[in-house]
C-alpha cells in the first residue's frame, strides 16, 4: 500500500477509535482490559454511573453499593463497567481500588454532566460522572445498556426555573438504553415524560402500564410504551439500533413489590417535606 494511504488510514484510526493514542501519547479513553475483552467478544457488558457512588450516598455504604450492583450485573453473567474520570482520564470499567477512591472521594470528585467532561479531563481532573456523561462514554465504546437508579428529569416548577437536567437531552441523541426505577423522586414525573416525549425518547415500562415513582410502583402517570420480558427488552434495543434512530431509550422497572412498603414511607416524607418548604 502507498505510505500516504497507510498514513491517511493509520489517522482515520485515531478519529474512529477513542482508545487508540493521541498524538500526545495519551489515551483519550482507558478500557479496562476485562470490559475491552468482553467488548471484542460481543459478551453482555452494562455500563453503571459515578455520581450515585460520590453524590448519592456517604461513605462506606457508597462503596458497599457499588460492588453490590456490580456484583448483581455478574450474577447475572454480564460484565459491569462503572464509567468515572480519573485523573484527567475517562475510565470505562474500575477496577476495585479505583472504585475505592471514588468512594472516598465522594462529593470531592465533580459531578459531571455532558458540560462538564471537557473541563474535567483537560484539568485532569476525577469526575463523578451523571446519566448524561456516563451515555456518552457508554456509546463512544460501544456500550448499548446502561443501568441506574433514577435519571434526571424535570424539576417541580421546571416550567419557570427551566431546570432541566441534561439527561434527559443526552437520552434524545445517544441510543444507549438506560434502565433505571423511573427518575428521581424529587423530579415532576408528568413534565419529565411530556419533555421526553419532545426530544423523541421511546419510554417503557417494565411489566407495568404506569411510569413508577422511583420509591413507589405507581406515580399517576401512564407509560407510552409497555415490555414484558428481558426478550422485550433486547428486541426494542435492538430495534432502535437497526432503525439508527440516534436516540436512547428508558425502561422504568418499578421498585420490587417487597420494597415498596417502606418505599411508602419514604414518598410520604418527601410530599410531606415538599408542602412544608413551599
Ligand atoms: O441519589 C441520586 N441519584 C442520582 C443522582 C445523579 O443526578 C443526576 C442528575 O442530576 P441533575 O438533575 O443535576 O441533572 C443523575 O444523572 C444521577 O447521576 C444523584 O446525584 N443522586
Amino acid at each position: 500500500m502507498a505510505s500516504w494511504a497507510l498514513s491517511r488510514i493509520t489517522n482515520l484510526q485515531k478519529h474512529l477509535n477513542p482508545t487508540s493514542p493521541t498524538s500526545k501519547g495519551k489515551e483519550i479513553v482507558k478500557i479496562s482490559q476485562e470490559v475491552s475483552e468482553a467488548l471484542s467478544l460481543g459478551k453482555a457488558v452494562v455500563a453503571l454511573e459515578s455520581t450515585i457512588i460520590s453524590h448519592g450516598m456517604p461513605y462506606p455504604q457508597n462503596l458497599e453499593t457499588a460492588k453490590e450492583v456490580e456484583a448483581i450485573v455478574r450474577r447475572n453473567g454480564a460484565i459491569p463497567a462503572t464509567i468515572a474520570i480519573l485523573d484527567g482520564t475517562p475510565c470505562v470499567g474500575l477496577s476495585l481500588e479505583e472504585l475505592e477512591r471514588l468512594a472516598i472521594l465522594g462529593k470531592k470528585a465533580r459531578k459531571t454532566a455532558r458540560r462538564d467532561i471537557a473541563h474535567v479531563v483537560a484539568t485532569g481532573g476525577n469526575g463523578a460522572t451523571t446519566v448524561s456523561a456516563t451515555m456518552f462514554f457508554a456509546s463512544m465504546v460501544g456500550i448499548p445498556i446502561f443501568v441506574t437508579g433514577g435519571i434526571g428529569g424535570v424539576h417541580r416548577h421546571g416550567e419557570s426555573t427551566m431546570d432541566i437536567s441534561s439527561d434527559l437531552i443526552e437520552l434524545g441523541r445517544t441510543p444507549v438504553a438506560v434502565i433505571s426505577a423511573g427518575v428521581k423522586s424529587i423530579l415532576d414525573i408528568s413534565r419529565t415524560l411530556e419533555y421526553l416525549e419532545t426530544q423523541g425518547v421511546c419510554v417503557a415500562a417494565y411489566r407495568t402500564n404506569e411510569f413508577p415513582a422511583f420509591f413507589t410502583e405507581k406515580s399517576g402517570c401512564k407509560a407510552p410504551s409497555r415490555v414484558d420480558s428481558p426478550e422485550d427488552c433486547a428486541q426494542l434495543i435492538d430495534t432502535n439500533i437497526n432503525l439508527k434512530l440516534g436516540t436512547g431509550i428508558l425502561i422504568a422497572a418499578p421498585i420490587p413489590s417487597e420494597h415498596s412498603a417502606s418505599g411508602s414511607i419514604i414518598e410520604l416524607a418527601i410530599q410531606r417535606a415538599l408542602k412544608e418548604a413551599r
